[in-house]
């Protein structure tokens, strides 16, 4: 039997999202280190990347700003409402979404105009074999936008443009993206790996 799929949710105040607002290991986590988050450094940033806006709430949680930019209207609806809800919520959720600014375009085009320390990208990857290992909502997402053919240029035109660092993240095992330049020095999980490029 075909098992239900849920609607594709923005959701930042229960759920996953939630869970590691309260239990996630605040800067120590692979992605803020990556990032550039320390102790007495909080860096700006960019999310090129923005999907269902997980990475962004978690940073915008450490108090980074960030600016998430998502070029398909669907993603970019579905994120829209899920930060008015969390909003809504009051409390901390209103905190971490005043952080957080959301724009619609394709980052190729935005960056260029925009400021920031440090920029994020975490492009759709193709379908892996073990697809089981793929979250349901995000292979939801991949069949709303496909895979992201241009993060190639989207990792050329960011380093191009932050002020310290730009990081990729991608899965742990996949062969590494053609065309993408080597970089500085990586943080691997067991699931995940992130790429981490230093300017300036
Ligand atoms: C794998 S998802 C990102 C998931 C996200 N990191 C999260 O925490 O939910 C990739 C998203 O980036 C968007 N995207 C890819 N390339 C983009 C670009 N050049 N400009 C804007 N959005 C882009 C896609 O539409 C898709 O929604």
């Amino acid at each position: 039997m075909k098992q239900a799929v849920a609607e594709l949710k923005v959701d930042f105040v229960s759920g996953s999202v939630a869970h590691r607002l309260r239990f996630g290991g605040g800067r120590g986590q692979d992605l803020a280190k990556a990032m550039g988050l320390r102790a007495g450094k909080t860096p700006t940033i960019v999310d090129a990347t923005a999907g269902l806006g997980r990475d962004s709430f978690l940073l915008a949680s450490l108090g980074a700003q960030v600016t998430l930019i998502e070029r398909s209207e669907k993603m970019h609806a579905l994120l829209a409402q899920g930060m008015q809800r969390a909003e809504q919520e009051g409390g901390q959720f209103r905190e971490i979404i005043s952080r957080m600014t959301l724009l619609k375009g394709d980052s190729k085009d935005l960056i260029p105009a925009l400021s920031c320390d440090a920029i994020l990208i975490d492009p759709m990857h193709p379908e892996r074999k073990k697809s089981a290992l793929v979250k349901q909502d995000l292979r939801q997402v991949r069949e709303l936008v496909g895979t992201d053919d241009d993060a190639a240029d989207l990792v050329r035109i960011a380093i191009e443009h932050a002020q310290k660092r730009v990081v990729l993240k991608w899965p742990a095992k996949a062969d590494p993206i053609a065309g993408v330049q080597k970089c500085t020095h990586q943080i691997r999980g067991k699931t995940t790996r992130y790429d981490v490029f230093m300017v300036g």
